[in-house]
């Protein structure tokens, strides 16, 4: 069965991974994609950056742009201390779908909120429906192309607080360059760059770290 390849990335962690154990979740999708079938998670290697950070932050508020099939949804809610939440975005209904069931078989169900739709409309909702003053770490993974204009959104409906920490993927690979220019650029923010490689591959890729100076 599995005819997409989310499915079947799902029915991988079905088969190898323990329910309620998030690291054996992700480890899974981390086999199954070097192995059997490539796919855009942030991955083992990248994803040791984002443990790295999300551990520094130590977020009560965390936003994710982009869920996908839900490998860094799961990565980001088991380092969450308890009353921690994680606010993640998914436009494709497939991929939330699937997202549903690998968030809910790695336990951290209650940690997550995954809301559908499309980041422009979503983010100047994130107030009123979440009841969230700002966001104390945001990871961007969605298309690149919308890194600036959700960053500028984000700023715009007051969701950054000084020392809010951004987090992009694929800053090389795909690349964003748009967004490397913003954030260097800008007096605004404290920028870093976490060089690393693109997910199961040996091209470079890396991670850009921001905090919002306010
Ligand atoms: O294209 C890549 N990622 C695009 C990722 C896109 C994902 O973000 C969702 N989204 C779109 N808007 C929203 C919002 F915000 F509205 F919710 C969420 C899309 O439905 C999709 O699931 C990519 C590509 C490569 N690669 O090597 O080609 C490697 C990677 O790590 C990548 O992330
Ligand atoms: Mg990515």
């Amino acid at each position: 069965t599995g005819s997409t390849q989310p499915q079947r990335m799902l029915e991988a962690v079905q088969k190898n991974a323990t329910k309620g154990d998030p690291e054996s979740v992700f480890s899974a999708i981390d086999y199954y994609c070097r192995h059997k079938e490539w796919a855009m998670n942030v991955g083992d290697e990248k994803g040791l950056i984002l443990d790295s950070v999300l551990t520094e932050v130590n977020p009560s508020i965390a936003l994710e742009l982009g869920t996908y099939c839900g490998y860094s949804t799961v990565r980001i809610a088991r380092l969450l201390s308890p009353g921690s939440k994680l606010i993640t975005v998914e436009f494709n209904p497939a991929f939330a779908a699937v997202a549903r069931q690998i968030i809910a078989y790695a336990g951290v169900q209650d940690k997550v909120t995954l809301v559908e739709g499309p980041s422009g409309d979503l983010i100047p909702k994130m107030k009123e429906r979440f009841g969230i003053k700002s966001f104390d770490f945001v990871f961007l993974d969605h298309w690149k192309d919308r890194y600036v204009p959700d960053t500028k959104l984000l700023e715009d409906c007051g969701l950054l607080r000084k020392g809010t920490v951004l987090l992009a993927d694929n800053v090389i690979c795909p690349g964003a360059p748009e967004y490397l220019k913003y954030v260097r650029n800008s007096p605004r923010y404290e920028s870093r760059y976490f060089k690393s490689n693109l997910e199961y591959s040996k091209v470079e890729d890396g991670l850009e770290k921001s905090v919002f100076l306010g």
